[in-house]
């Protein structure tokens, strides 16, 4: 997702997103600390009401004014149940102009520490433990709740208490997931989040006073998990001229919520590095009074968006069902298709003459990557659109004048012929309907909960989310019997040339 924008002058920022491949088991509780984190006021003030919490952000704005930032007059903060705090217009604004713009100091990062050597025994330590954690300002901002007096305390203030993401479910609620994808990388999360807190308290255990990184206070799965959802919900990637990226938390900027249709954008002036005003948001469209101003935080699937924001988008077009390319589900698709005969070779076992191909499209092989999709404009994943006209195939002939591009899309109608084309597509939509039985319920019980539940509570997102994956399901399988349907026109089937 990482732009190379270092050559041009504004370049638009992303969102930064959880580190992929960590985490998890629902993480303890915040348990017993030598001090106690700097949390009782901080947990009281995140307590306050919605008033004060729009308070709060005007107070941010100001701060961030007070610091020789730009704030244009017409930013206004919010509040809503299913978004948290937001910022709107309060008055009219033309397309590209700017509304905030922040100072070089005032973004929290985890600056380059080049001289260890120079280096605070503290910030030794966090530069050490920041070493084995792919995001690490994570770690910066731990340190900085815990320090009295930090110059980003007005910021940090502001920060939620909790977050709706997966790692902060119980057990059961990830499970309830039923999507083995996400419930595989949310335990992967948890489990490093436990692993990484006992390190950083081994690290720190003999440590005193200013010395320590965290003021004293011990780090649990709990507040590393704060952290860590602060700085995936939260942080943007930035760059420097030589194009190296660097992850930031940009305060006021970052209470903008997400759209894909937003009306703003943040952008980042690298011939300004230096100077004060290097990032600001800018106007996409003219604001009317009460237009939120909100930012596109990428084309992130509702995998994503649900493990690292902790929330999802309806219809969201970069939604896909993740599968493992498997010769037994595939099987599995071809008994459920009606394809299955008692002569049929298993998917599972290719002809050596189909395995080049197979890994050519490198799903089989030590360094195989097995990772197909459904859903998208082309309703499947390439890959397994080819390998599925590979398997059904019986003739190497078949397959020696045909490139793999053409077998990964549907450009050509029947490049293996009729009869294989048919099968194929009926494969694929018994695969799909064989992965939407793996969800226990159906779309028709999610809808009555949908209706029943809050919408910002924790079954609400659980039960969208699978909901979502399932009306995904039921559109490719819509796409795929059309696909069929225009096949039963085909009269004569195209030569391949
Ligand atoms: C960068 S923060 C935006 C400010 C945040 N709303 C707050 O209260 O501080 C991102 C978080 O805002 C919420 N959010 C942003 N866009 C959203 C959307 N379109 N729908 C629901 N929640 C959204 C999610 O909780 C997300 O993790």
């Amino acid at each position: 997702m990482a732009m190379a924008m270092a050559s041009v002058e504004k370049s638009a920022l992303l969102k930064l997103g959880f580190f992929p491949g960590l985490a998890a088991r629902s993480p303890s509780p915040a348990t017993t600390s030598k001090r106690r984190w700097r949390s009782g006021s901080f947990f009281r003030q995140q307590q306050m009401h919605v008033q004060a919490k729009v308070g709060a952000g005007l107070d941010l704005r100001q701060w961030v004014q007070q610091q020789g930032g730009f704030v244009w007059d017409g930013v206004g903060v919010v509040q809503s149940s299913r978004e948290g705090v937001g910022l709107v217009a309060a008055k009219p604004l033309a397309a590209g102009t700017t509304i905030i713009a922040l100072p070089h100091h005032l973004p929290l990062s985890f600056p380059p520490l080049q001289q260890p050597h120079s280096l605070s025994t503290s910030d030794a330590l966090l530069l050490g433990l920041a070493q084995k954690v792919p995001v690490r300002l994570g770690l910066k901002l731990l340190a900085e709740r815990a320090k009295e007096g930090s110059f980003w305390w007005p910021y940090i203030r502001m920060l939620p208490q909790t977050f709706s993401i997966p790692i902060f479910f119980s057990g059961q609620q990830i499970n309830e997931l039923h999507y083995p994808p996400v419930v595989q990388q949310v335990k992967k999360r948890c489990r490093f989040l436990l692993q990484f807190s006992t390190e950083v308290n081994k690290a720190t255990e003999n440590v005193l006073g200013e010395n320590h990184p965290f003021q004293e206070q011990q780090v649990d799965a709990s507040s590393l998990g704060w952290a860590m959802a602060a700085v995936s919900s939260r942080a943007f990637r930035t760059y420097n001229l030589m194009g190296t990226d660097n992850a930031m938390m940009l305060p006021l900027i970052d209470l903008c919520n997400h759209s894909f249709q937003p009306t703003a954008r943040i952008l980042q002036d690298l011939t300004l590095a230096k100077t004060e005003k290097f990032i600001e948001v800018v106007t996409e469209e003219k604001l009317e009074v009460g237009t939120p101003i909100s930012l596109n935080y990428g084309a992130l699937s509702n995998d994503v968006l649900l493990m690292d924001y902790g929330f999802i988008v309806a219809q969201n077009l970069h939604d896909r069902v993740e599968l493992k390319f498997d010769g037994l589900l595939l099987d599995a698709a071809r008994f459920a298709a009606g394809l299955y005969q008692s002569n049929s070779v298993s998917f599972s076992s290719p002809a050596p003459w189909q395995l080049p191909i197979l890994a050519k499209l490198n799903l089989v092989g030590s360094n195989a990557s097995l990772q197909v999709m459904l859903g998208g404009p082309d309703h499947v994943d390439g890959r397994l659109l080819a390998a599925l006209r590979v398997l059904y195939a019986e003739d190497p002939a078949d397959l020696q004048n045909i490139d793999l591009i053409t077998l990964q899309t549907w450009k050509v109608a029947t490049p293996l012929g009729l009869d294989i084309e048919r099968k194929v597509l009926k494969t694929l939509s018994a695969l799909s309907a064989v992965v939407l039985n793996y969800f226990p319920t159906t779309i028709q019980d999610d809808k009555d909960v949908l209706v029943k539940e809050d919408s910002s509570s924790t079954k609400h997102l659980i039960t969208l989310f699978c909901h979502e994956k399932k009306r995904l399901l039921v559109n490719v399988m819509a796409g795929l019997k059309s696909r069929v349907s225009s096949l039963g026109k085909i009269d004569n089937v195209p030569q391949m040339g």
